[in-house]
């Protein structure tokens, strides 16, 4: 597996090359606005000491307030935070939301901790960011193994400092601001631009099967959402496990057992697999929904899918994107794929700007738009550039990124 920053950095310069930018500008989108690092130090609940590492790395503001999730994972470590924080900035610029991109996590893990340890954490997370992020700044959002209850511990610690300020945080709870949409959004976002991509094809999800990695909050929507358009999903899986069924999987029963049971494990309507081996089952859609570098040359040529949908951040690594593009795989890239969490985190500020609350299918219908818009657009670049989807993206979002950067004049 490719280190996750080599991996994002490698598709910014053939974009930048495909855009001819100027060298000395392309070094300077590459490099982070500002990368904070810090100690994160909590008594557990049986009085011991301890303490992981924190980051919030802020990539590039030329656009707008930096903008991307916090994440609580053991492999949440500089490079990954980096690669994902690069991403959050052409993302935000792909689907034309007014926002630059940043990440943050802690190298932790989240299921081993207990709710009040993981409220302690947060808080100091956030102490020790407080100064650095801001409503004109930066403004994080969950990502894995965070949700809106850590936004609105995020945005409770903030306020102690600056006033009360929701709107320091999007994904947060409805009762405290969030948007209506926002917790489903990427997930339908998703969907959304598997429908766009399936309809090029002459293809729609009804009559298609999918296999999906990551049963959490994209890949649960991903599979509640295609379920309920008829698609046929054939195998999903989470850290537990992984599950196949080809008759095709009961959806709704099974999001009912992880409720309740809290993993796949046990549910009686399929057979339990090597995770491994799900990425290389035969279908037609595989949707990535967990973890950066799942597809790497080892696997690439394996794969029986014919479209890939990066749900997951940078699930696939250079070589295997090569592979997979040989053997005809089309693969809709995740800057675009999974914007669909940062375009509804944009409307969560619009509302919280003009303090009202959009009803559901509006904050669905302005989803749509946006992200078929994207796909116009990146599929007009395809042209331009004579390339395949990921550079149509990378191209889409370093020009706009490229061009606000020098209108501002920095540099100069
Ligand atoms: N939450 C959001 O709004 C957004 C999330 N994403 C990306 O989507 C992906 C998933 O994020 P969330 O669903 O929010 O996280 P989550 O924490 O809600 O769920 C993660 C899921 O992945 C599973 N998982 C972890 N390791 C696995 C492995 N080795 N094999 C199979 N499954 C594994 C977990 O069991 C869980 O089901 C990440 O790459 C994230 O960056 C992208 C855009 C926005
Ligand atoms: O909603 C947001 O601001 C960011 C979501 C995110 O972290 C992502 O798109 O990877």
């Amino acid at each position: 597996m490719m280190n996750a920053l080599a991996s994002t950095s490698r598709n910014f310069r053939n974009a930048a090359r495909l855009l001819g930018l100027d060298s000395n500008l392309e070094k300077s989108l590459l490099m982070p606005y500002k990368e904070i690092k810090f100690e994160c130090t909590i008594r557990k609940d049986d009085g011991t000491l301890v303490s992981y590492v924190g980051y919030r790395i802020q990539h590039d503001n030329s656009r707008g307030p930096m903008k991307g999730g916090i994440r609580y994972h053991p492999k949440a470590e500089h490079d990954e935070i980096n690669a994902l924080a690069q991403l959050m900035t052409w993302k935000t610029a792909v689907v034309n939301v007014p926002y630059g991109g940043a990440k943050g996590g802690i190298a932790c893990s989240p299921k081993d901790l207990s709710i009040s340890e993981l409220e302690r954490l947060t808080r100091v997370f956030t102490l020790k960011i407080h100064d650095a992020i801001g409503v004109n700044v930066d403004v994080p959002a969950p990502d894995m193994g965070t949700n809106a209850q850590t936004m609105a511990w995020i945005s409770d610690e903030y306020s102690k400092f600056h006033g009360y300020s929701p709107e320091i945080v999007t994904g947060k709870p409805i009762e405290l601001g969030g948007s209506l949409g926002r917790e489903a959004a990427t997930g339908r976002g998703v969907v959304y631009a598997t429908e766009a991509l399936l309809a090029e094809h002459d293809k729609s999800i009804k009559g298609s099967t999918f296999v999906i990695q990551g049963f959490g909050n994209v890949g649960s929507w991903v599979a509640r959402l295609i379920h309920e358009r008829g698609g046929k999903i054939i195998a999903v899986s989470d850290i537990s496990g992984a599950l196949k069924n080809t008759n095709g999987i009961d959806i709704p029963a099974l999001l009912e057992h992880k409720e309740t049971n809290g993993s796949l494990i046990s549910f009686d309507g399929g057979d339990m697999i090597n995770g491994d081996e799900l990425l290389t089952q035969e279908c037609d859609v595989l949707v990535p929904c967990a973890l950066s570098g799942v597809l790497t040359r080892e696997n690439a040529g394996e794969v029986k899918a014919k479209f890939v949908i990066e749900a997951a951040n940078n699930p696939t690594d250079p070589e295997a994107d090569e592979i997979l593009s040989q053997k005809g795989v089309v693969i809709l890239p995740d800057i675009y794929a999974n914007a669909g969490g940062v375009t509804v985190s944009h409307f969560e500020l619009v509302q919280n700007n003009q303090n009202v609350m959009w009803d559901e299918d509006n904050v669905n219908a302005q989803l749509k738009k946006y992200m078929s818009g994207a796909f116009n657009s990146i599929k007009s670049m395809c042209q331009t550039h004579e390339c395949n989807l990921r550079m149509g993206a990378y191209t889409l979002g370093v020009g706009r990124v490229a061009k606000c950067t020098l209108l501002r004049g920095w540099g100069s």
